[in-house]
Formats: C-alpha cells, structure tokens, sequence
C-alpha cells in the first residue's frame, strides 16, 4: 500500500495529523482553502519534529513529504488514508464528506476527527457510508497516542480494520469504540470534569489556577497511568473495589456535583476565566506552552516506558516496530537518534552518564548485528565490558540529532574492542569512547570464546574496519 495521507482542514488538530504522519514516513496532502494554514502547519510540525523522535530509541523513518493543494478533488487523489478535521460543524462535516467521496479511490479510509458527532451523523447521504469511520485523537496529535476508533451502525468492518491498522503503524492507540454516542468515551469524561471546573470558578469557589493545580499535583498522575477504575480499586484497600462502592457510594447522592446543570457563558463568566488564565499563564506565548506541554509530555511518556507501564509499553512497541537492521557501512551506524529532554542536567545539556548508555547502546545494536542477539544471551553467552574511556568533545543538547559510528578495532577470540564517534547531525565530533569486552559464559561468569558463527563475523568486521582505515 502506497503511503499516501490526505488531511482535509489544516488547524490545531489537522496540523497534528501531518505532523504525525509525515514523521513516520508518510507523504501527506493537505487541503484548507485559509491562505494561512501552510504556515500554522509548518509551526505544528516543527514543535513535532523536536518531541516525537524523542520518545524512541530507536531511528525515525525518512520524513514524508507535505504538499499544499488548491482543491480538494487534487488532494485526496491516491490517498490510502482520508482524515478530515474541519470545524465541529455537522452541515460542513457532511459537505466536505459528499465531496471527498465524489473524488477519492472507493478503497481509502475516510476518518473524521470529529470531537462529538455519531459516524451515523456524519454518514448522511453519503453514497458509500460504510466508508467512513470517526477517528477522533487528542492534542497535541503527534504527541498522544489515544484515537478513539468509532464504527457505529451501518459501517463496513473492511475500513475500521484498517484505520485501526494505519494508526497503530503511526504509533497510536486506536480505542475502538463499540457502541457510537455523542462525543464518545473520553470527551464525555472530559466534559464532566470541565462543566464541574467552569461551576467553581463561576460560583467563585476556586480561580483556574487552584483547578489546575488540583489536577496536575494529584489525580491527574494516577489518571496518566491507571486511569480511574484500577485506582480506586486500590482506594478501596484490600477489599478491592466491591469495598470501595460501598464506601464511598452514599457521597454520590450527596451534592457533591453539579453535573446535572450548564453554567451559561456569559460575558462575565468568560472574562473572569479569561483574566484568570492570563494571570496564570499569560507571560508565555502559546510557542513556548506548546514546547513546554511538548517536553513535560514527553518526559512522562518515557518514564512510563521505562516501566513498560499504560503508553509507555505502546512506545515500547513502537520502538520494535521502527527498529531495522544496521546496514553494511564502513565505519557501522549503531545508533541514530534525538536526545530526549529527559537525558540533559542542570548544566543544561545531555549528562555525561548518558554518553555511556548511548555507547552501551551502540556496543549492543554491533552485538546483534553480528548475531550475539537476546537469543545468543538467553542461551547462555554474552559480552561484558571490561574497560570504558569515554572522551567528551562538545556538548550537546535536548532535541539534537546524534549517530554513532563504531569500529571494530579487535577482534580475537574472547577479546573485543570497539571504537565509537559520537557526532552531531553535521557530522561534527562530539564525544569517542574506546571500549574493551570480554566474551562470558553467562553459566559460569568466566571468560570464554564466542561461538564460532559470532566469531566469525566480528573477525570479519575487525579486518574490514582494519582495511578501511
Ligand atoms: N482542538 C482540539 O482540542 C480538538 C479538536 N478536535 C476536532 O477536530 C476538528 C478540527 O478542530 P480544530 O483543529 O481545533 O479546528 P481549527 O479551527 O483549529 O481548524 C479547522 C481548520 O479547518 C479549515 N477549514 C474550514 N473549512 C474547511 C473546508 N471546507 N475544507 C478544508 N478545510 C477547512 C480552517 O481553515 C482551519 O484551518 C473538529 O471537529 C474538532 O472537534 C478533536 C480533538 C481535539
Ligand atoms: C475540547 N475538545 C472537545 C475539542 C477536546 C477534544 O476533542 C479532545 C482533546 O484533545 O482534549
């Protein structure tokens, strides 16, 4: 299948979508008919280009190319994948629909991203509805993996199953949705949580800032990783969640909420919000929230993939899915990657323990490039290290691009030493590290010789390296 996108709406959340895609690999058409959009995307995609590669350790794809069309008939021409994020406006949505389908191939996923509205709603007169599913994903788009995957009556399983298969291979999560309703699962919760917010500041009984503390100090960090069932199923002790209900179930007929009621935004309601949130916030630019929601998400994202935990086993995933074999180079590329903001320290770039992992990690991409992979290591045979001199040249930031080029300097026997170069994106040289392994017997912790296949390609490397000098 040729990976081919059309974006139809190019705004907040049409620019998240190129972004995402074009990251991991695909071409993506766009049509918005605002003069402006190219340059609001462009923005999106830059923010994207800094905080996606962060969260892998392994190479990005080779960036798919964005092009601008004049209608929309050019735009969804060959396009395998259709998403449309135009205003929530049902008469619009369904416009925009009729005409996508008078122009694109029978055989391409239509996805709305529509934050409320039923695929049934969206199907009106549509001459192929089965065609079309409600995608819809969460801000920033390039950075969250959820994406709510809603089928509804009347649909053709054949394109849910492949949206569901496009967005998993651009690292989402698609939710399947089984039963269609307004505005889904997660924006009804969202709802909820937002009328309740808009009550206490109308009431005068909380100001935004308090409301956002309220989350980000508290619950919003079990949300990040068990969400809400799972955590107060642990909230109800070791009697588990049938004791929790019976808790804390009489406080729900307690007038605890004001759900049941919309405050009306009127002007007063809207300012007092407004000088709030520019009181709160109003020193930065949106720019520098972006970058700043942008770094805070992704640290987050990768401690719960240093726990295999929530998102952070899809990225996990993702990682397997992105990884490919190291190429035939002379010297060999092992690692190619972003340096994620986790990784820098007070002084404000990456910490001088980091420059280890990366050539731990480069020592062991060579390791399963010459076949001394995890099987090799659960079947009883590994390297260890014996000696590290890590040598820093330059330092380096958050967000950069890095290779390392490694040599192999010996080879023979039980003995291995490799030879790295760390260098930024222009080549220049930023860290070496000259590094000694031994060959073990993971049964008896003592050196011993690899097995003859591993031996015979690191021996084969090492005269190679050795020639190309
Ligand atoms: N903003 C958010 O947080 C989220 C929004 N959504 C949904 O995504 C959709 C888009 O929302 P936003 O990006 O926030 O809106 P937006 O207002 O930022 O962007 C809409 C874009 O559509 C363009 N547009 C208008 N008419 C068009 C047409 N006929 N053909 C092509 N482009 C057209 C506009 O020029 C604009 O660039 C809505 O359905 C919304 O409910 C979904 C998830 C989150
Ligand atoms: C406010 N909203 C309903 C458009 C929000 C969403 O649809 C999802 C999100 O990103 O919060």
């Amino acid at each position: 299948m040729r990976k081919l996108a059309c974006v139809i709406g190019g705004g907040v959340i049409g620019g998240g979508w190129v972004a995402r895609f074009a990251l991991m690999g695909w071409e993506v058409r766009v049509f918005d008919p605002d003069p402006r959009a190219a340059e609001r995307i462009g923005a999106v995609v830059k923010g994207a280009e800094r905080a996606l590669p962060m969260l892998f350790e392994s190479p990005m794809p080779k960036p798919g190319g964005v092009s601008y069309h004049a209608t929309l008939a050019e735009a969804v021409q060959g396009a395998s994948y259709i998403q449309e994020s135009v205003p929530e406006d049902l008469d619009l949505k369904v416009k925009v629909f009729q005409e996508v389908q008078c122009h694109c191939s029978c055989d391409a996923v239509i996805a709305s991203s529509t934050s409320g509205f039923r695929p049934s709603q969206l199907r009106e007169g549509l001459e192929r509805p089965g065609q079309l599913v409600v995608a819809h994903p969460f801000n920033p788009v390039y950075l969250l993996p959820l994406v709510e995957l809603v089928q509804g009556a009347n649909a053709d399983p054949y394109f849910t199953d492949k949206a569901e298969e496009i967005l998993t291979g651009i690292g989402m999560y698609p939710l399947r949705i089984r039963s269609e309703i307004d505005a889904h699962i997660a924006d009804r919760l969202l709802e909820a949580v937002w009328r309740e917010a808009l009550w206490l500041v109308k009431d005068g009984l909380a100001t935004t800032q308090e409301i956002d503390d309220s989350i980000r100090y508290g619950f919003g960090l079990r949300w990040a990783q068990m969400g809400l069932f799972e955590t107060y199923r642990i909230a109800g002790g070791e009697a588990g969640m049938a004791h929790f209900l019976e808790k804390f179930g009489p406080a729900l007929k307690w007038p605890w909420s004001r759900l049941t009621e919309v405050p009306d935004l009127d002007a007063d309601l809207v300012k007092t919000i407004a000088d709030q949130s520019d009181a709160q916030s109003g020193n930065r630019g949106i720019r520098d929230l972006e970058r700043l929601r942008d770094d805070n998400l992704v640290a987050i994202l990768r401690a719960l993939k240093g726990q295999g935990a929530a998102a952070g086993k899809l990225l996990k995933e993702q990682d397997d899915r992105l990884r490919r074999p190291l190429g035939d180079g002379v010297p060999l590329v092992t690692v190619r990657r972003k340096v994620p903001v986790d990784w820098t320290d007070s002084n404000g770039h990456m910490n001088e323990g980091r420059y280890g992992q990366v050539f731990s990690d480069a020592s062991e991409a060579l390791m399963a490039h010459v076949g001394a992979d995890q099987a090799y290591i659960a079947a009883g045979n590994s390297y260890f290290t014996a000696e590290t001199n890590i040598r820093y040249r330059a330092e380096t930031l958050a967000g950069e691009d890095i290779v390392v080029e490694t040599r192999v300097a010996l080879g023979a026997g039980k003995k291995l030493r490799l030879l790295h170069e760390m260098k930024g994106a222009n080549g220049d040289l930023r860290a070496t590290c000259d590094q000694f392994l031994l060959h073990v017997s993971l049964q008896t912790r003592r050196s011993c010789p690899p097995l003859p296949d591993v031996r015979q390609r690191i021996e084969a490397l090492a005269s190679l390296h050795d020639r190309a000098r």
